[in-house]
């Protein structure tokens, strides 16, 4: 492709992200590439970091084009992103957008004025407003500050930081090292994690989904703080385990691995398609102690369940204001109220799965959020309305999770596990443990 037809790509898949603003946009960039087949893989690199790089940076490439007292188009974020983040000419830019076939068609007057304005600016200025400097939305800045308080800045910019493609090894098909060794052999070098007993990371994030590694379930992808949220949970050979929000079941393989596939574990969700790809999943793994159980509204089957778990797991459906070096649109996809509802959902989930939990079992509640009001204050909120439940201190669950001598030191001091990129080079994340009184 030429570097015009790149851009074309580019604008037509910013659009389609557009056209579906409540859809993830790596959702979408797969349809687009699935229909796209003839790109290649160099071009499809090319078109996909570029269209990231403006989702990234949408906060303040829309405040430079809306300065200008004009709509953000596709076509005028990339035509600042060119300018500002890629410092591109004013020149090389109006030769990007040529017209033609598979070029995008030439910038009209007021484009062009947008352009002109923008070239030689800089990305950041310093009238801008403080939440699109430190590119965290209005409706997470509050909860960001009292989260992170004088490092809120430098947290901040780690969520602009690429993330590495981090693995699980999965325990029932080898060790840790065997995962590694297998990887290696096949041109993939990983290093072991700081903090993850079973994790394994590729700096480099070169693919491995078609190496053999992971076609034959000896490794998972999955980021090193959901890993610990797994480890927390104190999952082993034998116990009822529910996991409440089970998804496409990332957690769940972890507890069947600690498991040794021996026990129970009900993967739990309201979403039929996700818990369809936890199945394929669960079968790749050689995981045979989970099944897989569809809530639907007016179901019976948790009040049936009341008490009965050794270990129930909730990790909540939440904003994902932790997971923006990876889903870099879900700054802009949400919206305060958003964050509203899934405060009060989150709430729900946490008293319907707290029923199941049987005296002295454990109830963890995790989300990918940093935002207190989904974390820190929803186990509070808990602990207030059951006070048969009491929380686990970190340091003590961290102690407890490593049966042998060499553990770290926990990642952060105080009662929850609370990660962040900047400090941890993980995702944000939260997990709290609470343990039912006997
Ligand atoms: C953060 S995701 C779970 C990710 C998953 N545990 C993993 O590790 O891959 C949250 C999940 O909660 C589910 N969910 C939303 N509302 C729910 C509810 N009322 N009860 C149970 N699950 C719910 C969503 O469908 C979503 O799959």
């Amino acid at each position: 492709m030429t570097p015009a037809a790149r851009i074309a790509a580019t604008i037509t898949l910013l659009d389609e992200v557009a056209r579906a603003p409540r859809r993830p946009a790596d959702a979408t960039a797969n349809a687009f590439f699935r229909a796209r087949r003839y790109i290649g893989g160099g071009d499809r690199r090319a078109i996909a970091e570029r269209s990231w790089s403006i989702l990234r940076q949408k906060l303040r490439l829309d405040w430079h084009i809306e300065k200008r007292g004009t709509q953000a188009t596709s076509r005028l974020l990339v035509v600042a992103h060119l300018l500002l983040a890629e410092h591109w000419s004013e020149q090389e830019v109006q030769q990007g957008f040529s017209g033609g076939r598979f070029n995008p068609d030439p910038l009209a007057v007021e484009e062009v004025s947008v352009l002109r304005a923008l070239a030689q600016g800089r990305l950041i200025q310093p009238e801008m407003p403080e939440s699109v400097v430190l590119n965290v939305p209005e409706w997470a800045l509050p909860g960001y500050r009292q989260r992170f308080g004088e490092e809120l800045a430098e947290a901040a910019a780690a969520m602009e930081w690429p993330a590495p493609l981090d693995l699980r090894a999965n325990l029932l098909r080898c060790t840790r090292d065997e995962a590694a060794k297998a990887l290696a052999a096949e041109g993939i070098a990983c290093e072991p994690m700081q903090y993850s007993p079973w994790g394994l990371r590729i700096p480099d994030r070169r693919p491995i989904l078609n190496s053999k590694a992971f076609k034959e379930g000896w490794v998972e992808i999955q980021d090193e703080g959901s890993q610990l949220i797994a480890l927390l949970t104190g999952a082993s050979p034998g116990m009822r385990v529910a996991d409440y929000c089970a998804g496409a079941a990332g957690k769940t393989l972890a507890m069947a691995s600690m498991m040794q596939n021996r026990g129970r574990i009900i993967a739990c969700d309201v979403s039929a398609i996700r818990l369809e790809g936890a199945s394929a999943r669960l079968r790749r793994a050689g995981v045979n102690n989970a099944e897989c159980h569809l809530l639907t509204p007016g179901d019976r089957w948790t009040k049936r369940r009341r008490e009965q778990f050794d270990v129930v797991l909730v990790d909540a459906p939440c904003t994902g204001s932790g997971t923006w070096r990876r889903n870099p649109d879900a700054r802009t996809r949400t919206e305060n109220r958003d964050l509203e509802e899934l405060v009060s959902k989150q709430k729900a989930i946490l008293d319907t799965a707290g029923a199941l939990v049987r005296p002295g079992g454990r109830l963890v509640y995790a989300t990918c959020s940093v935002l207190p009001e989904e974390d820190s204050m929803q186990v509070e909120g808990f602990l207030e309305r059951r006070p048969d439940f009491a929380p686990l201190p970190l340091e003590e669950v961290w102690a407890g999770a490593w049966s042998g001598s060499n553990a770290p030191s926990p990642p952060c001091p105080g009662p929850w596990l609370e990660l962040a990129p900047h400090r941890h080079n993980t995702d944000g994340f939260f997990a709290g443990v609470l343990k039912r009184r006997a």
